[in-house]
């Protein structure tokens, strides 16, 4: 097993070299168990010893500027005397490079020797003590992992309140344990690590995953903060991914105070809550119950009841479902009061009527972020509008659809050419790339990165009005 190590200044070595006593022990003690207390080295330094504390900025200051003070991330150069008795009397040093050696003056410099000189700095030996809590996630993997992991180290996870959800590759898994406790030390609010569980076939169609627990509790229920809504949820239960925040942020902009918007894949409400804090009006669906069940404790966690209607059912069938009891609570005069601006104290004006908001007849956006198979429901917005053209008379623009999806990888038009035929084979009418405000144009906006040969878009575009207005079967 390794041993803590203890490490030596080399002489006329250069910078970078000199700057390699500061990492870590090799520790390449096996995939066991991580053990901190080999992390322990001492780094034989110089140090100027300040006779008179005020003297230090100046000192710092000068030996900053003749580059011999040691500048080394997490360190402070400002350090207690050595010696116990002088520490307690206040006494302070300044670090020095590694190249400084205290029993060699002609590695002095000239600001160095002028401090001496004066009496005002002594140049002495300091033994730096460095143990795991120095350094990094990286420094420590680095020390542990064979030469031959190196290439690749693991060091991104997704979060989701404290949980770090890793999906490690193969080569790595004998390390998992290490790797765990790593993140765990090294993560600020990371109580739990979990690694995804390649199951082929498994990835269920509520798109939960199956888990390991790598280190910590298996305590999956968690709290998050997006876009100003919290939302708690059991993570082993329900879809959440905290990397598409700019995504849901991006759609929930466009949204204007007042409009439907239809979520047909809601997850726990991402999308939904915040745009209903806005004053969107949003019919939120999704056919896992357990999504259902903790979009009801966002939407009462946010105060967004009375604009967030939650549903759990398929999505093929929840888009002429919404359609329709849209149109139906707007007959129905459904509404809400908003609580006008209290007054302010000064004036002694009238307490003002509450704002009458009246649910709209029409949808203004469907989202499908569902992107392995959304695409594959746009033939379920055949006949949405049925019968209904009086709707969109007067320019009434057409219902805008965002269905997320994959594609490949590529610089060119082939993303978006391959995304248009697929939407015009299953819309069942003929799109290509261009203005979504067009009809039979889409845009396609690229969200993320999801593989090295894969990513993920979203596809806009208005519902043509042949489709729409077709005869529902
Ligand atoms: C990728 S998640 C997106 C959830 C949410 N919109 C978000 O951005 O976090 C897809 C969601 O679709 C739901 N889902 C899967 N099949 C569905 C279907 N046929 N109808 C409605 N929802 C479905 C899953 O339960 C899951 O919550």
């Amino acid at each position: 097993m390794s041993q803590p190590e203890k490490e030596t200044q080399g002489s006329g070595e250069g910078k970078i070299q000199d700057m390699a006593i500061f990492s870590p022990p090799v520790v390449r003690s096996g995939a066991g168990a991580l053990n901190r207390a080999l992390f322990t080295k001492t780094i034989n330094l110089a140090a100027a010893a300040v006779n008179d504390n005020r003297h230090i900025s100046k000192y710092r200051k000068e030996l900053e500027h003749s580059k011999e003070l040691l500048r080394q991330d997490r360190l402070s150069p400002i350090v207690n005397h050595p010696d116990k008795t002088l520490a307690d009397q206040g006494k302070k040093c300044l670090l020095l490079s590694p190249s400084v050696k205290a029993p060699e003056p002609d590695t002095w410099g000239t600001a160095l020797k002028e401090g001496v000189e004066k009496k005002e700095l002594s140049v002495i030996p300091y033994e730096l003590q460095l143990n795991y809590d120095y350094w990094s996630y990286h420094d420590v993997i680095t020390s542990i992992l064979p030469e031959e992991l190196h290439d690749d180290i693991p060091s991104g996870f997704n979060t989701a309140g404290h949980v770090a959800h890793m999906n490690l590759r193969e080569r790595y898994i004998p390390y998992k344990k290490v790797i765990a406790e790593l993140i765990l030390d090294k993560t600020q609010n990371i109580r739990t690590v979990i690694n995804k569980v390649d199951n082929v076939g498994a990835e269920s169609e509520f798109r939960t995953f199956q888990y390991e627990v790598l280190a910590g509790p298996d305590d999956m229920q968690v709290q998050v903060t997006e876009n100003n809504c919290i939302f708690e949820f059991d993570y082993a239960k329900v879809y959440w991914n905290s990397k598409l925040e700019a995504e849901h942020r991006r759609l929930i902009n466009m949204f204007e105070p007042g409009e439907v918007v239809c979520d047909v894949m809601a997850g726990i409400g991402p999308f939904a809550v915040p745009a209903g804090k806005k004053g969107v009006f949003v019919w939120a669906n999704d056919m896992n119950p357990e999504s259902n069940k903790y979009m009801q404790v966002a939407i009462n966690r946010n105060k967004v009841s009375q604009y967030v209607h939650p549903f759990c059912q398929d999505g093929r069938t929840f888009i002429h479902h919404a359609a329709d009891s849209v149109l139906e609570a707007h007959n129905a005069g459904e509404h809400v009061l908003m609580a006008p601006k209290p007054p302010s104290r000064a004036k002694k004006a009238p307490k003002p009527e509450p704002k009458r908001v009246d649910i709209p007849p029409t949808i203004s956006h469907f989202v499908m972020n569902l992107p392995a198979t959304a695409i594959e429901f746009l033939g379920c917005y055949r006949g949405v509008y049925a019968g209904h053209e009086d709707l969109f008379k007067d320019g009434k623009l057409m219902p805008m659809v965002h269905v997320h999806c994959f594609s490949f990888k590529a610089d060119d038009e082939t993303p978006r050419n391959d995304i248009c035929e697929r939407i015009t084979k299953y819309l069942g009418f003929k799109v290509k790339p261009g203005n979504p405000d067009v009809e039979g144009e889409v845009a396609v906006h690229d969200v993320r990165d999801v593989a090295p040969a894969k990513r993920m878009f979203c596809a806009s575009f208005r519902i043509p009005r042949e489709v729409a207005f077709a005869k529902r079967g």
